[in-house]
């Protein structure tokens, strides 16, 4: 079996080509990076290993590699590929799009194998988002074929994988925990299967659970970590204020869970927990500028802090930790990162309560508005 995976980067090399190629496929990396390019080639494999309490090590065998700009190597493997999956980062799901659209087209044209295709990103229906751009690249007449043979399935995906610094540029260090999580109900006949991954018939919940719990956590770890002038995840979790900050916050979007998805409260808090020891794992090294990136895609509606704290509001759950994480977020500088640097242009000309209201899409007369804004401003003082 063949797969085709966009973006060689951490979770891609850390979860997804691991998983692919222990359910036997031969993975095919399409990336951007030329070295990574070169030495997947030449060795044809890479070393994953899990760190916790014992450490354990999986070779991924059997990979190959494309840049991007293989243009008509990536159009045949498209073609002829039984899976795909992307890990680049949502922003890029629309280049992905162009990437793969020559060979859908070519694979069309030629026969009528089905082929699934997955974005693997931390946002709410990736696939979908990816199928809609596929498709306005597709000659019209083949979207009836495209509808019997494509299928987009939705997919939540979960393992930590901080940013590498191995002697070794291709090994990846990882959590032990792991999960995959697809939409069932969107699978077509002849799906080629994929090992450990679980299945749901609605994905929703399993996304928003994820995405409000281990997200939402990790970004309000990050954000007030940052405000403290700490550097890791790791040092955030043993900070007393900030470690009982994120168990608030996630009581929070608990209440929300259990009232919204129906899932069980006492089940919520075992997950709650489990992601909290995930966070606090010593035997890895997590830095708050990952978990913290991309701050304006964190703080859009859609995403693991707006989102939940909107939808609280509305149920009548409190809001209070939630509001306090979105406005930590706000004083998010790290210069290094370019949404940072928009984020903190655009408060400095228009004020923060302009990104509330345009970027967040929270209205000034909301209540959310003003918490928000409160919060923001006690930090320019006390930091936390
Ligand atoms: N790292 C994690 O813990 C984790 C866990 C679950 C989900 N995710 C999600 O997975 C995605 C990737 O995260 P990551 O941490 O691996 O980031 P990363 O930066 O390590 O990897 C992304 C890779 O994609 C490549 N890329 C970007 N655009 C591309 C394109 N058009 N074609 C091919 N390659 C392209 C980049 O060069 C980079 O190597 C994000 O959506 C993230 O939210 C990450
Ligand atoms: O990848 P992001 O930027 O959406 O979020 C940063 C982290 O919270 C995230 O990568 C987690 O490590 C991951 O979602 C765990 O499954």
């Amino acid at each position: 079996m063949k797969a085709v995976h966009f973006g060689a980067g951490n979770i891609g090399r850390g979860f997804i080509g691991m998983m692919l190629s222990k359910s036997g496929y031969e993975v095919c990396f399409v990336t951007r990076n030329r070295k990574q390019v070169a030495a997947l080639r030449q060795r044809q494999s890479y070393v994953v290993t899990t760190a916790g309490d014992i450490r354990e090590h999986f070779e991924v065998k059997h990979v190959s590699a494309l840049h991007i700009d293989d243009l008509d190597e990536v159009k045949a493997r498209v073609a002829d590929a039984d899976l795909i999956t992307t890990a680049v980062g949502a922003a890029s799901l629309r280049n992905v799009a162009a990437q793969i659209a020559p060979g859908i087209e070519l694979r069309l044209q030629r026969g009528t194998k089905p082929l699934h295709i997955m974005a693997c990103e931390n946002a709410i229906k990736a696939s979908t988002q990816l199928k809609k751009w596929v498709y306005s690249l597709l000659p019209s007449e083949l979207h009836d074929l495209a509808d019997r043979l494509l299928a987009f399935p939705n997919t939540a995906v979960d393992r930590i994988v901080p940013v590498q610094r191995n002697a070794d540029p291709l090994s990846v260090v990882v959590e032990p925990f792991s999960e995959w999580v697809i939409h069932k109900d969107a699978l077509l006949e002849g799906f080629p299967g994929i090992q450990g991954a679980k299945f749901a018939n609605s994905l929703e919940p399993y996304i928003e659970r994820k995405l409000f719990t281990v997200n939402t956590g990790h970004s309000s770890a990050a954000y007030r970590g940052y405000l403290k002038g700490l550097s890791t995840i790791q040092e955030a979790m043993q900070n007393r204020q900030i470690r009982s900050h994120v168990e608030q916050t996630l009581a929070e979007t608990s209440k929300l869970l259990v009232d919204k998805h129906g899932f069980d409260a006492n089940e919520q808090q075992r997950y709650v927990n489990q992601t909290i020891r995930r966070f606090s794992n010593s035997a890895l090294t997590d830095s708050i500028t990952r978990v913290g990136r991309s701050p304006l895609r964190k703080l859009s509606t859609s995403e693991r802090l707006v989102r939940p704290a909107m939808q609280a509001y509305d149920r009548a759950i409190p809001t209070k930790h939630l509001a306090s994480s979105i406005a930590s977020a706000l004083h998010f500088d790290y210069m290094a990162d370019p949404e940072a640097e928009i984020l903190q242009l655009a408060i400095g000309q228009k004020g923060a309560k302009h990104i509330i209201r345009k970027h967040m899409g929270i209205p000034e007369e909301h209540a959310l508005h003003a918490e928000i804004i409160e919060q923001y401003n006690r930090m320019l003082t006390t930091r936390d």
